[in-house]
């Protein structure tokens, strides 16, 4: 579990409002909100990239700021928007990065670190990819080599920002498919998605956030109706059902011009 009180955190332009959220253990809790809304800026400061100016941030019910840098990435993981690997460094070896925590100052893996790795790259459909340079894959290849390292991690809380970025459709529902299972598995996990018919489908939680601030948060039926996406992204949608899962798919309104209009 995750849950802050009144947490603050921002640069000298910007600044989350004081903050008050629980993030469930055992759900995919999915991040919604317009570009520059602080979606990222609040993963940071719950993974402590970002110190609070104020309030309190607890994970597995562990004050953040008091933790060991250790003892915090045994505790929670963050996939970051923007990713860097190390020049020359193997998809293998970056996925081993993700054991760090749980080895000693001398980093010799043992089996169950080499399992972990293993088992994360199958995950990520990388393990005939192993031995390759993480510069020579493509964007979609490098995410889930990242993704990879982050599932090796093996936290009890994890973090994703914006997963599915560069993954074509079918990895986009492995990832998000993924994420599910991880939530299942009794962790907690929090992905921001700009795609909304994607976070209601697979999420179990909505967050809603805009300038700053968190505005609604529920169930994705509860959450994403015209009036909140109208209000939040500033655009006119109509909302059908998912013809999978029923949940609401928000469909930006034609706007009624040139012939269509005339004719109407
Ligand atoms: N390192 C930084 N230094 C200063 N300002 C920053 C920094 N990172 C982000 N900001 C500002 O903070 C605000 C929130 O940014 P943030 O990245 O949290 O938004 P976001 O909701 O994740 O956006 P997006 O959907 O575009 O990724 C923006 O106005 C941004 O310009």
């Amino acid at each position: 579990m995750i849950d802050l009180e009144n947490a603050v955190a921002g640069y000298t332009s910007f600044r989350l409002a004081p903050t008050t959220l629980t993030f469930a253990e055992g759900r995919f809790s999915a991040l919604i909100g317009p570009n520059g809304c602080g979606k990222s800026t609040l993963l940071r400061m719950i993974s402590r990239q970002l110190a609070p100016l104020s309030g309190a941030v607890r994970i597995g019910g562990r004050a953040a700021a008091g933790l060991s840098q250790k003892d915090l990435a045994r505790r929670i993981a963050l996939l970051p928007q923007e990713n860097i690997a190390p020049a020359g460094i193997s998809v293998a070896d970056l996925a081993g990065y993700g054991r760090a925590p749980h080895q000693s100052l001398l980093g010799i893996a043992s089996d169950t670190d080499r399992a972990h790795v293993a088992r994360a790259l199958h995950r990520m459909d990388l393990a005939h990819l192993a031995q390759a340079p993480v510069a020579s894959l493509s964007g979609g290849q490098r995410q889930r080599a990242f993704l990879a390292m982050l599932l090796a991690q093996d936290t009890p809380a994890m973090l994703f920002d914006e997963p599915t970025n560069w993954l074509d459709i079918q990895h986009q529902v492995q990832v998000l498919t993924l994420i599910r299972s991880l939530a299942a598995e009794g962790r907690t996990c929090v992905a921001v998605l700009h795609d909304i018919a994607q976070a209601a489908r697979y999420a179990d939680h909505l967050v809603v956030m805009k300038d700053g601030a968190i505005v609604a948060q529920g169930a994705p039926a509860e959450v994403v109706t015209a009036e909140l996406v109208a209000e939040v992204y500033e655009i006119a949608v109509e909302i059908y059902p998912d013809p999978v899962s029923g949940t609401p798919v928000p469909y930006p309104c034609q706007p009624r011009t040139g012939a269509l209009a005339a004719a109407g």
